[in-house]
């Protein structure tokens, strides 16, 4: 690894932050973690791991972290975000003055915000006041765990500039990590948010003991829902059939590792929404964005029967034989 004296800021250290922090780190990016607590700032500078998250894995020696957002900020080219959709805009107001005239932002962030129906990247340019073409994003099959084990993955990085894009590509290219590149920020970010609640009802499948046809289904007709969308939207829908499309959706709907996926199990096997929050501890976008995501659906006159199944199922207007029995007992009609 050579040095390539680009700095990036991490916030937070969670699950996919550490992972990005390291994949940077890795690159040769000198990187800056953002940690809300202070033990855990301070055991990733002092010991070189992060013990909430992935104590068992040593980070590069260019990875440190701070409590202190402006000190993180501090001649960053890169601010790369990883917080829960719906507390973002919230704490990017917090952060922002400390943001430099030049920093390119970058959102790893998968989900749609609740009552706005905005994408990250639009509540990062309406909280900030940057432009869309210093704003970012990062999606594709990313289950942190298999990164942080130095598996082989690949993402796009969507933004309009395409200078911008690649910088953010070289910063974080590494043996174990292909970043591809694209100007589709819309497809990108709303492959990544409607998948994961696509995952929801594979896990809510699972979990009610129905076998790999079913899912499959679920799988290729979520697909078919969230292109409708996003193409709605003004997305290419060769997108969708790429690395933050299909390529996420394969991968969250079919591991373990997905938070999204094993809340949907839990409650398939019959725990509560509360039990399920509980027992899946770590941030679970598709939950709240159901909602969202249902909501641009209407907006923008769009048949998602699935996310319109798992929203009411979320809000506890359907049980489980109803959601299924909803699905299966719409009116035949053509696949496309
Ligand atoms: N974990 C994964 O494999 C992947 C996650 N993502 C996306 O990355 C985003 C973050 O997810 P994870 O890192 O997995 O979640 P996580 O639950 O592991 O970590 C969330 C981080 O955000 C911080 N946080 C929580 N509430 C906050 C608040 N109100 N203000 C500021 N910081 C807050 C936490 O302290 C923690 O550092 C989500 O949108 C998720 O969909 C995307 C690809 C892969
Ligand atoms: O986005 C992810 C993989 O690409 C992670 O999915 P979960 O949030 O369901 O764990």
């Amino acid at each position: 690894m050579t040095q390539n004296r680009v700095r990036a800021a991490v916030f937070s250290a969670g699950s996919w932050g550490t992972a990005v922090g390291k994949i940077m780190a890795d690159a040769g990016t000198s990187v800056v973690m953002h940690a809300r607590r202070s033990e855990i700032a301070d055991a990733i500078t002092t010991t070189r791991r992060n013990p909430g998250y992935f104590p068992d894995i040593e980070l590069p020696h260019n990875l440190t972290a701070t409590t202190d957002p402006a000190a993180a900020l501090d001649g960053a080219d890169f601010l790369v975000l990883s917080i829960p959709a719906q507390s973002l805009r919230a704490s990017l107001a917090a952060w922002a003055p400390h943001i430099g005239t030049d920093t390119v932002i970058v959102s790893l962030m998968k989900g749609i915000e609740v009552g706005s129906g905005l994408r990250a990247s639009q509540v990062i340019t309406e909280v900030t006041g940057i432009g869309a073409e210093r704003v970012a994003v990062l999606s594709g099959p990313n289950l942190a765990r298999e990164i942080m084990n130095g598996q082989p993955a690949a993402a796009t990085i969507a933004c309009p500039d395409q200078d911008a894009t690649h910088r953010v590509q070289q910063a974080c290219h590494t043996s174990y990590f292909r970043p591809y590149t694209s100007t589709d920020v819309t497809g990108c970010e709303l492959g990544g948010a409607v998948k994961n609640v696509i995952a929801l009802a594979v896990g809510i499948a699972s979990g009610m003991g129905m076998g790999h046809n079913a899912q499959a289904m679920l799988i290729t007709r979520g697909l078919a829902e969230t292109t409708r969308l996003a193409v709605a939207m003004g997305a290419h829908p060769a997108t969708l059939a790429g690395l933050a499309g299909l390529g996420d959706l394969v991968a969250t709907c079919s591991s373990p590792l997905s938070r999204n996926r094993t809340f949907g199990t839990h409650l398939g096997q019959g725990l509560s929404i509360e039990q399920a929050t509980t027992a899946t501890k770590q941030t679970t976008e598709g939950v709240k964005s159901a909602e969202a995501i249902l909501a641009l659906a209407h907006a923008h006159r769009v048949e998602m029967p699935i996310t319109e199944v798992i929203s009411d199922l979320l809000h506890e207007k359907v049980t489980l034989d109803q959601a299924a029995a909803a699905l299966m007992q719409r009116p035949p009609k053509p696949e496309r």
